[in-house]
């Protein structure tokens, strides 16, 4: 039972986090039909290219920084609920941009929902910037631009997202090197719907101190090695990986290969509504589903808090929280203290 677990997330994109009653409230305000993308209170694609289109219209349907607001309150007061002490969200000021929102007012709104969410239930959140892969070399080098020059202290780190298959890591290097200069942690979506090569182009062109998914490594062992020996902590989301067919079942998927192999990996759930998952349900798929213990899973929750794009004294803060709930968990079999 890992619902009383204190935890942690630093991949999930704000757009694949709303919830499909939240999607139907806006398709109604904006008298937008989504019968073909969401049926019996589910959203519905078949692969991972109809998967991106119907990310794209449910973003579609956030349209003034207030709904901004709304859509992050809404997922961080979810995560609180669960017990989660630190989030970071993945956002794309470019699609701020291609809306007619413009980036300021995308990220006001976000920033907004951060706050009210802080105030509300004590979540901390840390925002990913993210360029899209499919949009091409100039948008991701623009959002890395942005991100870099954006002056906003809850930015803490730079993503490029989206399909894995167009271009090639080189191509957008550029807007990683912007981003480092700027001070800002990076990663870098691999080894999710690619191969393993994937992840080595990225380590040779980004070097990133952690990969989007990047489960794929497993399929070559020198990646792994060097996955290991950098301490690249993969942000692995294996709900995902299922729902998108990467892998047949939790049985096949390498979670467990990697983390026995020595790599770095902690639970995420990426877009969860999308794939009929949440961040709890992760944790608890981890234990119930793939056999992880209730220290193992403790043990990535630390990963995902040693990962995450924080200043140290927050990192410290998030730590000592978490050693003094699965260490008190641990000694007496308590419930450990629930999120204030
Ligand atoms: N799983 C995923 N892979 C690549 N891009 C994404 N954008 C939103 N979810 C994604
Ligand atoms: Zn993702």
């Amino acid at each position: 039972m890992t619902d009383p677990l204190l935890k942690a997330e630093i991949h999930c994109h704000i757009e694949g986090a709303a919830p499909v009653s939240l999607a139907l409230a806006q398709a109604e305000m904006y008298r937008v039909d989504i019968s073909k993308i969401v049926k019996d209170g589910r959203y519905v694609w078949s692969d991972f290219s109809e998967f991106l289109l119907c990310y794209d219209a449910v973003a579609s349907l956030f349209r003034t920084e207030a709904d901004y607001a709304l859509l992050t309150e809404t997922y961080l007061t979810e995560l609180a609920a669960a017990n989660t002490i630190y989030s970071e969200i993945i956002v794309s000021p470019d699609h701020g941009d291609r809306i007619g929102l413009g980036a300021d007012a995308y990220l006001a709104g976000i920033c907004d929902g951060i706050h009210a969410a802080r105030e509300k239930v004590g979540i901390e959140t840390r925002i990913i910037v993210t360029g899209e892969r499919h949009f091409g070399p100039e948008r991701v080098i623009a959002a890395a631009e942005y991100a870099a020059r954006a002056g906003n202290s809850l930015i803490t780190g730079f993503n490029m997202a989206g399909d894995e298959r167009m271009g090639k890591v080189a191509d957008y290097a550029r807007a990683f090197d912007i981003a480092r200069d700027a001070g800002l942690g990076l990663t870098i979506h691999a080894g999710e719907v690619c191969d393993a090569s994937s992840v080595q182009d990225a380590l040779d062109l980004v070097r990133p101190s952690r990969i989007g998914h990047g489960v794929r490594s497993i399929e070559n062992q020198a990646v792994v090695e060097r996955l290991v020996e950098h301490s690249t902590v993969l942000e692995v989301c294996p709900g995902s990986n299922i729902a998108l067919s990467i892998y047949a079942d939790f049985g096949h998927h390498p979670l467990r290969d990697l983390m026995a192999a020595g790599v770095r990996v902690c639970l995420n759930s990426d877009d969860p509504p999308f794939f009929r998952t949440s961040l709890a349900q992760e944790y608890e798929t981890a234990a119930a589903v793939m056999g992880f213990s209730e220290d193992e899973i403790n043990g990535m929750t630390r990963t995902a808090i040693e990962a995450a794009f924080v200043d140290e004294e927050t990192r410290s803060r998030l730590l000592a929280r978490l050693q003094e709930a699965s260490g008190a968990s641990a000694e007496t079999g308590d419930e450990p203290a629930k999120q204030v």
